[in-house]
């Protein structure tokens, strides 16, 4: 259910008469293969990791558009040409593949937790690439030990709460419960924001747990109506309430125009810039320990607009977060 990455996974454009100055992100990356020893990153480096969750199991429970199982692989095509303009202490590494097989989630995401766990013990910053939602409840599980000392704020860009009931099954549509739940057996708090809900995407079910569980959340509309420099402000006043921040992008958030390749596309979404506007916010708080991006799904994209529109975040994730 693992498979470490390799050249193949990252090509892209070549400047071979610039040399250095002509490097992409595909001549730079590293290769560490989790199965074996993974070296500790030392002091006064920084590293950050991928790590592909291949997985749609969630989505298809949730009868939703399978396809996010190839979502690692096509972020990482829309990575590879990336000018490479990261200071030298810092190092980009690909971790490889958790794999999702015979319909077995559970499994699957207890692997990701535990691979997750291994990197944030070792000094890597961890960026997990969904796979579905369902990635949350599997990343979270790395999450859990690493931050079991301190406030966690989980803030979700999503179109959607993902707090339904997995009694019978979970699936795409239940990290967050699963979540709330594994938090209340260890006393902890759950903080989770949600930025970008559609009303029309979400039944008074789901809203009234949203209040039952006291999750914060701005509506598309809300966010679309307010300056970005408001919504910073309003983000920095969560963010001083929490010690240490887990971020979840589900790509359903932004508008269809620009993110039609995902399951459950939304014609009034984000656009992208106060989103980015807000990442940058959470990232200079200094508080960030992982982030994930999910339900890219490749088989519904437009000209890989939506592979570019996260892998162009991710880039400004990776360059702000090497500043902090
Ligand atoms: N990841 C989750 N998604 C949504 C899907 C909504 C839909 O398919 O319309 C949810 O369960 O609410
Ligand atoms: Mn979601
Ligand atoms: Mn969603």
């Amino acid at each position: 259910m693992y498979k470490p990455s390799s050249k193949q996974a990252w090509k892209g454009r070549t400047d071979l008469h610039d040399e250095e100055l002509g490097y992409r992100w595909h001549q730079v990356i590293q290769y560490l293969d989790l199965s074996g020893e993974v070296p500790r990153v030392a002091d006064e480096r920084v590293a950050v990791a991928f790590l592909g969750f291949c997985c749609d199991e969630g989505v298809r429970r949730n009868q939703g558009r399978t396809g996010a199982v190839d979502g690692p692989a096509s972020l990482r095509g829309a990575m590879a040409s990336f000018a490479h303009h990261l200071p030298p202490e810092v190092a980009l590494y690909d971790a490889g593949d958790v794999l999702c097989t015979n319909q077995n989630l559970e499994e699957a995401q207890e692997q990701l937790g535990r691979k997750v766990a291994v990197l944030l013990q070792l000094g890597y910053r961890t960026i997990v690439l969904g796979g579905g939602h369902e990635t949350a409840f599997g990343h979270f599980l790395g999450l859990e030990q690493a931050t079991s000392k301190q406030r966690l704020g989980i803030l979700n860009f999503d179109a959607h709460f993902d707090l339904r009931s997995y009694e019978l099954l979970s699936s795409s549509g239940t990290p967050f419960l699963q979540i709330a739940h594994k938090l209340r057996a260890q006393e902890r708090e759950f903080i989770y924001n949600c930025i970008g809900i559609q009303q029309q995407g979400n039944t008074r079910m789901l809203f009234q747990s949203a209040h039952k569980l006291q999750v914060g959340y701005t509506c598309a509309e809300q966010v679309n109506g307010h300056t970005i420099s408001d919504l910073q402000r309003n983000l920095q006043e969560w963010l001083e309430e929490v010690e240490a921040v887990y971020v979840t992008l589900d790509l359903d958030v932004f508008a269809a125009a620009y993110a039609p390749g995902v399951s459950a596309a939304n014609a009034l979404g984000l656009p992208p810039e106060p989103v980015l506007a807000m990442l940058k916010k959470v990232i200079a708080s200094g508080k960030l320990v992982s982030m994930d991006v999910a339900e890219l799904n490749p088989s519904y994209d437009i000209d890989n607009r939506t592979a570019k529109l996260a892998a162009g975040i991710l880039y400004h994730v990776v360059q702000e977060w090497a500043k902090v």
